[in-house]
């Protein structure tokens, strides 16, 4: 019988399994880092080449600004109080923060809905890495923008003396009395444009030099800031606009400026007849609301047509349908020759207001021009309307037949009344030289008796005069348009009015609106008056050549500059109406008056008269480089290197310009500054 063989015991399995299944484990164990390994190579390359893809398409040095939260600059500002409120531009308000590292910052709040504030913003942030390496220039520490909420923030170093604008005309530290202050003030700004302009690649074209945009710091070291309307120079913008000279005058700085003068109003003078219908009204529009505060003179329903128009410059005069700024435009683009003074009859009366003419009136040297100044503001702002207004808005709203014509009728009726009163004030002031009472004294007494008769125009009355017996606007220096100004109300109550003062004070930039705007009296603190992109820059800053429409230039900075210049130096704004004595109307127009000095070789009359330490021959300086950047040849003006060289001693003293210089033509009267080599 078999024997059964007992079981073996129970044993593990065998070790060849036990060694299969290890090994298995390692080959996916080897598997699975192989391919997690190749899965990050994979990873880091892509993402490598992502990276070198983007700095291709992106210049190396375009660092964007550092992005902030909205909350952040919220808490930074608390809440944007008004307590930390710096100040108030066009296109939004400034205010002081502390960031969370302690940084103290100025954090500008751009108003939504405005095209202009959001191209001021993506400008800023467009040009903030060209420009971050200048010590003369402020360039923007970063931004935020929420979109769901259409905030748009921009944050700046914190100057913590305001901008110049402030600082000389309205706070005056006793800093800025000391000459050399005021002349590094100048030396500086100088720099910073030189090196927007020659040291950036591209160069930049700031486009709107002008005081409330040179910032200081606590030692009044300038810095330029807002580059809202700056531009990068590119190759087109070498063709400057220029002054039409047949014998290729804008070349030769010693040509006959009464050449130049026949060219510009011959070169011109075709399509000038409609727009200066059109430019009458809309100034005679404003003049009107200056007098009685009405709320919408440039109403559509006008047009914008002056029905007079046909008639005759006399005629006109007398019907009250034109300022008397026209009868300047007649006797200049008639031909006047102003060395001689002799007319010449080849153009027609009507024949007269261009967008560069508007500068004449700073040009001509006589002293009734430059009493003027309101005329030729209102004339350059009516220029601008007509040029920027969409026709096509204008004649559908205006065809509502006769209930128009009827406005029409009452506005030129109001604007004759006007045009007689300031005919009367005129008489008194220029002509018959009798002792000339306030203009508020006028108003009352001419006008305010008939005013009272009726209570709207009382109330219009009241309105015009800011609730302050008729004084205010007449004080549209200091006291009048500043304080007036602090009284911040919303823009969208802003009158006429105000916006006028305001760029009486060179405060208006030229900037987007429509007609729209207008007749809703939308008008902005720094204005708005333009519907184009192409406009750019502030009443009394831009070049003349720009303020017609034209590309702006490296020269029309430099022409800016010049008008900075010389407020620097007399502590005044370029226009300063008041109704003080007679003198004060011939000083009004600074740009004028520092003419009229240069021929009458009495530069530093020009220089303010609070200057304590004055180096006269530093001041002599700065007024012929400003005169020099005002000419009206864009060519002949000088580059910013070259000013920084006759600023530093390194080039030769500067000429007074022919056209400004004293009869016979004389060297200017101060040594060489040259440095010996
Ligand atoms: N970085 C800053 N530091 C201190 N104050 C500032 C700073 N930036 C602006 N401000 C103040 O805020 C004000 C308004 O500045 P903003 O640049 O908005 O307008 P503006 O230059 O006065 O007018 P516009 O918008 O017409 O050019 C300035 O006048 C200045 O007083």
């Amino acid at each position: 019988m078999p024997s059964r063989q007992p079981e073996p015991p129970f044993s593990p399995p065998p070790l060849v399994h036990r060694h299969h299944f290890h090994h298995l484990d390692l080959i996916i164990l080897i598997l699975a880092v192989t391919l997690l390994l190749s899965v990050l190579t994979f990873a880091f390359f892509f993402f490598h080449f992502l990276s070198r893809k983007r700095n291709a398409t992106a210049p190396s040095d375009l660092k964007p600004p550092h992005r902030y939260s909205f909350s952040l600059l919220r808490r930074a500002t608390s809440s944007f109080s008004t307590s930390n409120r710096l100040g108030q531009g066009g296109f939004g308000s400034v205010y002081k923060g502390t960031l969370p590292t302690g940084q103290n910052v100025a954090v500008k709040v751009m108003d939504t809905g405005t095209l202009q504030g959001e191209r001021e913003f993506n400008n800023e942030l467009s040009l903030a890495t060209r420009i971050e390496n200048s010590t003369e220039v402020l360039p923007i520490l970063g931004f935020s923008s929420d979109n769901k909420r259409q905030r748009l923030v921009l944050v700046y170093e914190l100057m913590s003396n305001g901008s110049l604008q402030d600082a000389l005309l309205h706070r005056k530290p006793p800093e800025l009395m000391l000459w050399k202050v005021r002349f590094d003030i100048a030396k500086d700004i100088v720099h910073g444009i030189h090196f927007l302009h020659h040291l950036c690649d591209p160069p930049v074209i700031h486009g709107d030099i002008k005081p409330s945009n040179i910032l200081l710091d606590c030692g009044f070291r300038a810095k330029i800031s807002d580059f809202g309307l700056a531009k990068v120079k590119n190759d087109d913008d070498s063709h400057v606009v220029e002054v039409v000279e047949e014998d290729g005058g804008a070349a030769n700085p010693y040509s006959n400026p009464a050449d130049e003068t026949t060219k510009i109003g011959e070169g011109i003078r075709e399509d000038n007849l409609s727009m200066m219908e059109e430019t009458q009204s809309v100034v005679t529009g404003i003049e009107e609301e200056v007098c009685e505060g009405n709320e919408a003179v440039l109403s559509p329903e006008n047009g914008g047509k002056n029905v007079e128009s046909e008639a005759s410059p006399s005629e006109m005069l007398e019907k009250g349908s034109v300022s008397e700024g026209y009868f300047d435009k007649y006797s200049v683009d008639s031909g006047r020759d102003l060395m001689t003074g002799s007319v010449s009859k080849k153009f027609g009366p009507k024949k007269s207001i261009s967008g560069r003419d508007w500068w004449w009136k700073q040009d001509n040297n006589g002293v009734s021009e430059s009493g003027r100044v309101k005329d030729y503001v209102m004339e350059w702002i009516g220029n601008e309307i007509k040029k920027e207004r969409p026709k096509r808005e204008w004649s559908s709203s205006s065809g509502v037949g006769e209930a128009s014509t009827s406005k029409i009728k009452a506005e030129q009726k109001k604007g004759r009344k006007r045009m007689e009163w300031w005919k009367m004030y005129d008489e008194q002031r220029f002509k018959k030289k009798e002792k000339v009472r306030k203009p508020r004294e006028w108003w009352k007494e001419e006008f305010c008796d008939e005013l009272s008769k009726k209570s709207k125009k009382k109330r219009n009355f009241r309105s015009f005069s800011g609730g302050n017996g008729g004084e205010l606007w007449w004080q549209s220096d200091e006291e009048g348009t500043t304080s007036w100004r602090r009284k911040r109300r919303s823009r969208r109550s802003m009158s006429s009015v105000e916006w006028w003062a305001d760029s009486i004070s060179g405060n208006l930039k030229t900037t987007h609106r429509n007609s729209q705007d207008w007749t809703s009296c939308d008008i902005a603190k720094s204005g708005g008056i333009s519907s184009t992109p192409s406009m750019r820059g502030t009443v009394c800053y831009i070049a003349p050549e720009c303020g017609g429409g034209g590309q702006p230039s490296e020269k029309c900075d430099v022409y800016s500059f010049g008008v900075l210049l010389l407020v620097l130096v007399s502590g005044r704004r370029p226009l300063q109406v008041t109704a003080s004595p007679m003198s004060e109307f011939e000083r009004a127009n600074l740009i004028s008056w520092a003419r009229q000095l240069a021929h009458n070789g009495k530069l530093l009359d020009l220089v303010d008269p609070n200057i304590q330490s004055l180096d006269r021959e530093q001041a002599l300086l700065c007024i012929t480089i400003a005169l020099l950047c005002l000419q009206r040849s864009p060519r002949k003006r000088p580059t910013m290197k070259d000013i920084v060289g006759m600023l530093s001693g390194e080039a030769e003293p500067p000429h007074l310009p022919f056209e400004f210089s004293p009869s016979p033509p004389s060297n200017f009267p101060f040594k060489s500054r040259r440095k010996p080599r």
